[in-house]
């Protein structure tokens, strides 16, 4: 019962007191011998006169019966009392018999939780020790470099120990092409899976399923993979760290100069590729357009990002500030018709203003010619999640030149037998004619200072055109 019901109920028994007693008093009132002996004291006064037997005898015997009618009223009301108290207690103790059997109820639930609970843990213990076992077993087996495996479905799963993350046109499907002939080395379903760019969402047990998986630890081989737009996009980083912090990463790096034309002539062949309307901008018209946009959506954020807040602002405040944003924003004017999200994205939000985004943007292949060559800034990026020694960068025009050497230097990095790959020979070769002379001095000049800072970085001069 709750406090309020049990105050209205004190209440209305006072209130019913208060009424039967007042009822009784005026009965009383009325018919009092008191009254009628005042007034009889009254005629003995006025008269002089007192009165005679019979009629104290009479007023003894009203008195008597107005006394018997009180007591009765008295036990009335005391019953009614009683009968309120007792409806009261049992109201309380239906109350509390109700709490008992709720509180009885919710220990019951909780006991179940916790047995849930109990079950659960001791399910997650299994499987982590069946993963501690599985990872022990294969420390054992595999020398060095234990693969990352999943226990799913009684099934180990084994995932890559190294994975070549860039960069686009840096000969990555000749490399992984002579990889995947080596003995020690497990095959996969395709050089490029994407999974940490643009796949994620899938989970790890897809990512898993593109590489041959062995059913002896004994057997077990390194596994790898190549997904040269790896480098470039900021949320690799993180995601691999959290996903294979151990795991080796290669980077291939060619001069950017060159790799800027290999990159617009693979979009001529992808374009076609894929049926979609063909490329109606010279290599140097794009060229000039990205390094005003970087000039302008990158390092000319402040602009932009104040644009883009006093828009934010605008719209919370339910105004339409589209015009205003337009106005500062030559280049959404410019490119909107195109419908290439490269331009909106740097426009219209924040988030390509942290250096490297805008660099993976996709919705079209040139873009990010002159961004993916900006080795510096990506490399940079990753070092906040892998330390250099777990990087091996290979020189393009290396591979390019003296393959044998760099598989092998490579062999030494993956901790695996140097084996003999016989004939080397190009992969991925798109056929171009050279660039001009005017656009190759202002590549030259475009990429030199992100180059001088490479090379600082890693302490290594790539000899690239100066
Ligand atoms: N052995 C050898 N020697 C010299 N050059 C070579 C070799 N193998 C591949 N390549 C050149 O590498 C370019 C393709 O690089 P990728 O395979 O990384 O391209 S992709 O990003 O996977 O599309 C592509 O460059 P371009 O021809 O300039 O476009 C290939 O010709």
């Amino acid at each position: 019962m709750s406090t309020t019901s049990m105050i209205l109920t004190k209440k209305n028994i006072i209130i019913l007191s208060i009424i039967i007693i007042t009822i009784i008093s005026y009965q009383f009132y009325i018919t009092s011998p008191s009254l009628q002996s005042n007034t009889i004291t009254n005629t003995i006064n006025t008269s002089g006169k007192g009165l005679d037997y019979t009629e104290l005898l009479n007023l003894q015997k009203d008195l008597k019966v107005q006394q018997t009618e009180i007591r009765k009223q008295l036990e009335i009301l005391k019953y009614s009392i009683n009968d309120i108290n007792q409806q009261q207690n049992n109201k309380e103790y239906n109350n509390n018999k109700l709490n008992d059997e709720q509180l009885e109820k919710e220990e019951e639930e909780k006991e179940k939780d916790k047995e849930k609970e109990k079950e659960k843990l001791e399910k997650k213990n299994q499987k982590s020790n069946s993963l501690i076992n599985y990872e022990e077993k294969v420390k054992k087996t595999s020398k060095e470099q234990p693969n990352t495996c999943i226990p799913i479905e009684g099934k180990l799963l084994c995932l890559p120990n190294f994975i070549v993350i860039g960069t686009m046109k840096s000969g990555t499907t000749f490399l992984d092409y002579y990889l995947q002939r080596h003995p020690q080395i497990a095959h996969h379903s395709k050089k490029e899976i994407w999974y940490f760019n643009s796949y994620y969402g899938n989970g790890i047990e897809w990512y898993a399923k593109h590489f041959e998986q062995y059913s002896s630890l004994e057997n077990q081989k390194l596994i790898g993979e190549a997904t040269p737009f790896y480098i470039n996009n900021p949320n690799t980083a993180p995601r691999l760290f959290t996903t294979l912090k151990n795991a080796k990463l290669i980077l291939l790096l060619r001069d950017p100069v060159e790799r800027s034309l290999s990159q617009y002539h693979f979009s001529i062949q992808w374009l076609k590729r894929n049926k979609s309307p063909p490329l109606e901008y010279s290599f140097e018209h794009l060229i000039y357009e990205e390094a005003d946009v970087i000039e302008t959506c990158i390092r000319g954020h402040e602009r932009y990002r104040d644009a883009y807040k006093q828009r934010k602002e605008a719209e919370k405040n339910g105004e339409i500030f589209n015009e205003e944003f337009n106005l500062v924003d030559p280049y959404y004017s410019l490119h909107s018709e195109k419908n290439w999200t490269f331009y909106k994205d740097c426009v219209r939000c924040d988030k390509c203003f942290q250096t490297g985004t805008i660099l993976h943007t996709s919705g079209h292949p040139t873009f990010g010619m002159l961004a993916k060559s900006l080795y510096f800034e990506q490399l940079d990026h990753w070092l906040n999640y892998f330390p250099l020694s777990q990087i091996h960068i290979i020189r393009y025009e290396d591979i390019a030149s003296q393959p044998e050497s760099v598989l092998s230097e490579l062999e030494d990095f993956l901790d695996i037998n140097h084996i003999d790959y016989g004939e080397f020979k190009p992969r991925n070769v798109v056929q171009h004619d050279p660039m001009n002379d005017e656009i190759r001095s202002y590549l030259i000049n475009y990429f030199k200072n992100n180059n001088e800072k490479l090379y600082n970085l890693l302490n290594r001069d790539f000899n690239w055109q100066k």
